[in-house]
């Protein structure tokens, strides 16, 4: 079976992962590339490491370009998605890596990002309880933002055990192409190298509903994150410090035996042996997640670090996971767990 797969926003970094990984992707023929500003350009003027697309002319995003396909992944600023879902068939699998299909409470929904609701969609993190019973079989799927990827899946087999109490404090660093690839000042080289910063501080980051959406499920009940990103000095990868204060039954063995459980058949999660502390470097390009558990005794603490890849699973890799899952293809497939290190 081979599907005819489409990508919007292909002059972008998400829509550019999704088009690095769709090129090792036995299952898919790529057809239409579409893009806003570089529309009328060829791809490889804008995107020079996908050579074998080189040629190929970005067209402007709209139905025109975008139906026909089976599948159409959308990698547009927040807001876009929903006009152009709208004009695509029933029968089209279309795959958001933005945002607008993430949240199932409208009202955090316009809390967090200020516009009216567009709906809700089957959430494309598989790894999550359910997960991947909701991705069988779907038309639409809603890619997870970055950092509640990293955030989801290092807290929620602590939660779903109950170990930890309901009450979580991140930290995560991200690389810089998290912040997309238009011009802004904070991310000029000069701003970003030598240096690490916060933003987004005080509970205003809008992935801080998500994750408490994801860990209330997996808690099975209401959860609080004080969520605090920062921008490291890196094109790519998050690292997240995630921690709770234990539950009284809960210390090392409890919570090694809780992730050990919940990771052993994954493909693409891996618990690290004890000892060994996750790294951006050993998951860059890959669809990895490494995580590490520990119990901090005399906090009465549990705290878990998490690596991946902010642009392959944090957003391409998961989509394609998710494709390949709705799709009914075995889940790897096109997607690698070997991280590029040095
Ligand atoms: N970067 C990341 O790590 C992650 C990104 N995402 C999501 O993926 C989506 C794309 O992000 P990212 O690739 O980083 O952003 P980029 O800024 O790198 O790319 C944005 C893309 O959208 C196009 N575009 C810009 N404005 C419009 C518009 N008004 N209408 C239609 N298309 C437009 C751009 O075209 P052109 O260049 O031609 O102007 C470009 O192709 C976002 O929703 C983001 O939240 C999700 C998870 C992680
Ligand atoms: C470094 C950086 O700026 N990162 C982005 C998150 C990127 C992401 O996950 O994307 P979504 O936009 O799809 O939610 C931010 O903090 O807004």
């Amino acid at each position: 079976m081979t599907v005819r797969v489409a990508v919007a926003g292909a002059s972008g970094y998400a829509g550019g992962e999704v088009l690095r990984l769709l090129l090792g992707h036995p299952g898919v023929e790529i057809g239409a590339l579409t893009a806003h500003s570089s529309a009328g350009r060829k791809l490889g003027g804008v995107q020079p490491h996908l050579w074998p697309l080189a040629d190929r002319v970005l067209e402007a995003t709209g139905a025109a370009a975008l139906s026909g396909h089976d599948v159409v992944f959308l990698a547009l600023p927040h807001g876009q998605s929903a006009a152009v879902a709208e004009q695509l068939g029933g029968q089209t699998l279309v795959i958001d890596c933005g945002a607008d299909f993430r949240l199932v409470d409208p009202g955090q929904w316009e809390r967090f990002y200020g516009t009216p609701h567009a709906g809700t969609w089957p959430y494309g993190l598989p790894e999550l309880p359910g997960g991947r019973e909701a991705l069988r079989g779907a038309k639409r799927i809603a890619v997870p933002g970055c950092y509640p990827t990293a955030v989801s899946l290092a807290l929620a087999p602590a939660y779903a055990h109950g170990l930890i109490e309901p009450e979580a404090v991140v930290v995560a660093a991200s690389g810089t192409s998290g912040a997309g690839k238009a011009l802004k000042p904070h991310l000029l080289a000069s701003e970003v190298m030598g240096g690490m910063s916060p933003y987004g501080v005080g509970g205003v980051h809008r992935h801080t509903p998500e994750m408490v959406q994801n860990l209330s499920a997996a808690a099975g009940g209401p959860v609080t994150v004080s969520f605090t990103p920062t921008l490291a000095p890196m094109p790519r990868g998050i690292l997240a410090t995630c921690s709770a204060r234990t539950k009284p039954h809960a210390g090392y063995r409890e919570l090694r035996e809780a992730y050990g459980k919940a990771y052993a058949g994954e493909p693409f999660v891996r618990l690290l042996p004890e000892g060994q502390w996750p790294a951006t470097g050993a998951v860059a390009g890959s669809n990895a997640v490494h995580l590490q558990v520990a119990y901090d005794e005399d906090a009465g603490r549990a705290v878990v670090v998490c690596a991946l890849d902010n642009l392959t699973k944090g957003t391409a890799g998961g989509a394609v996971q998710s494709m390949n899952l709705a799709l009914g293809l075995p889940e790897e497939t096109g997607l690698t767990c070997v991280g590029l290190a040095p």
